[in-house]
C-alpha cells in the first residue's frame, strides 16, 4: 500500500492497529476548532455498520433475504435488508443527534430526524449491491455528508443536499465482505478500518490509501456492451487487447474498493435504455468521486470530474468512470 513521503505527525501517532474510536479523537484533535459533532456522526456510522454486518452475516439463516415486495423511488423491488439498512441507518443518524437530515436512495423525499439543532444532513444507499444479497457476495453501504447551510433550528431542506460534490465534507463507505471494512475520507486522506467482532471495534487497517495510477483491471457490465457509446465500446476492446483482467461483481463498493487497492477501473456508462447511466449522483458517485479524488485517484462522467457535476435534483443519476487515473483518462478519451 502506497503512502505519502511527507508522514504527519497524526499519521506517525496512529499505527495501525488502533481503533477508529481513537483515529477520530486524534484527527480532531488536530484541528482547534473542532466541536466533535462530526466525530459523533462517524461514530453513529460505525455503530449502523455493525449492525447491518451481524444482520447481513445472518443472511440466508434469518428472513432478511428475498425481495420486501414494494418498490422504491427507482421504481427497483426493494430487498429486505434495502429496508433493514434503511431503518437501521435512519435510526442511528436519529439518535446520534447530528444530523437533521437525511436523503436515502430508498425514500423519495428528505428524511428530517427532528433534529433541527443538527449541523449535518446525510445522503445515503444504505445496501449497495441488491441483487447480490441473497447470493452472499460482498455488498456495502455508501455515505455523504455535508454541513447544513440552512440556519440551525430550522427544518433542512433541498438545498442542504444539492450544495454540490466538491462541498462534501466527508465521505465514505462501508464494504460488507469477507470481512467488514468502513473507508472514509474528511478531506484529508483515506483511511481504512477493519471490523474486529471479537472486540467490537473498528480497527485502522489500511491507512492513508494512496490508488495505484495505473491498473490491469476493469469492471464493467459487458451484458449491456451494445448498448455503451462507440468510445467506452473501443475502451472494452482495448482492455482486452493488453490482456486486462475483467472483474466485476454486480456490488459497485466491492468492485470500487477492489480498484482503489490494487488499480483498476470501473465503468458505468449511459447506455440506449438510461441516456444518464444507473448510478445515483448524490449518494453513490459523489462519495465514491470524493474517495477517488482524495486518494489519487480519478472519477468522471466522461465530459468533467464527478465533483463538479451541479445536481438538480435529489435522485440523478449519471454515467460515471471511476479508478486509477491514467485508466481514466484513455476511457474518457477513447
Ligand atoms: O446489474 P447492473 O446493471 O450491472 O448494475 C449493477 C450496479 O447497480 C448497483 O447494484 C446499484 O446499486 P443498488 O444496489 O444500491 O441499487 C451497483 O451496486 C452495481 O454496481
Ligand atoms: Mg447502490
Ligand atoms: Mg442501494
Amino acid at each position: 500500500m502506497g503512502v505519502s513521503e511527507s508522514k504527519t505527525a497524526q499519521e506517525l501517532a496512529l499505527p495501525v492497529g488502533v481503533t477508529l474510536d481513537r483515529f477520530i479523537m486524534h484527527s480532531q484533535s488536530v484541528f482547534p476548532y473542532a466541536t466533535g459533532e462530526l466525530s459523533q456522526l462517524l461514530r453513529d456510522i460505525a455503530l449502523a455498520g455493525k449492525i447491518i454486518h451481524r444482520e447481513v452475516n445472518k443472511a440466508g439463516l434469518i428472513d432478511v433475504t428475498g425481495a420486501n415486495g414494494t418498490e422504491n423511488v427507482q421504481g427497483e423491488n426493494q430487498q429486505k435488508l434495502d429496508i433493514i439498512a434503511n431503518i437501521r441507518f435512519i435510526r442511528a443518524l436519529k439518535n446520534g443527534g447530528e444530523v437533521c437530515a437525511i436523503l436515502s436512495e430508498e425514500d423519495e423525499d428528505i428524511i428530517h430526524t427532528g433534529n433541527d439543532h443538527g449541523k449535518y444532513v446525510v445522503a445515503m444507499d444504505p445496501l449497495d449491491g441488491s441483487s447480490n444479497i441473497d447470493v452472499n457476495v460482498s455488498i456495502g453501504t455508501i455515505f455523504s455528508i455535508y454541513r447544513r447551510i440552512t440556519p440551525i433550528n430550522s427544518p433542512a431542506n433541498i438545498n442542504d443536499f444539492l450544495q454540490g460534490g466538491r462541498k462534501q465534507i466527508a465521505a465514505g463507505y462501508i464494504l460488507y465482505g469477507s470481512s467488514t471494512m468502513l473507508v472514509y475520507s474528511t478531506g484529508d486522506g483515506v483511511n481504512g478500518f477493519t471490523y474486529d467482532q471479537s472486540l467490537g471495534e473498528f480497527i485502522l487497517s489500511h491507512k492513508n490509501i494512496i490508488s495505484p495510477s495505473d491498473g490491469k483491471i476493469y469492471s464493467v457490465n459487458e451484458g449491456n456492451y451494445n448498448s455503451y457509446p462507440e468510445s467506452i465500446k473501443k475502451y472494452i476492446t482495448n482492455c482486452k487487447l493488453k490482456s486486462y483482467s475483467a472483474r466485476y461483481i454486480g456490488s459497485l463498493v466491492g468492485d470500487f474498493h477492489r480498484n482503489l487497492l490494487k488499480g483498476g477501473i470501473y465503468l458505468y456508462p449511459s447506455t440506449t435504455k438510461d441516456a444518464k447511466g444507473k448510478l445515483r449522483l448524490l449518494y453513490e458517485c459523489y462519495p465514491l468521486a470524493f474517495i477517488a479524488e482524495k486518494s489519487g485517484a480519478r472519477a468522471s462522467d466522461g465530459f468533467r470530474d464527478i465533483l463538479d457535476i451541479v445536481p438538480s435534483d435529489f435522485h440523478q443519476r449519471s454515467p460515471i468512470y471511476v479508478g486509477s487515473s491514467i485508466m481514466v483518462d484513455e476511457a474518457i478519451k477513447a
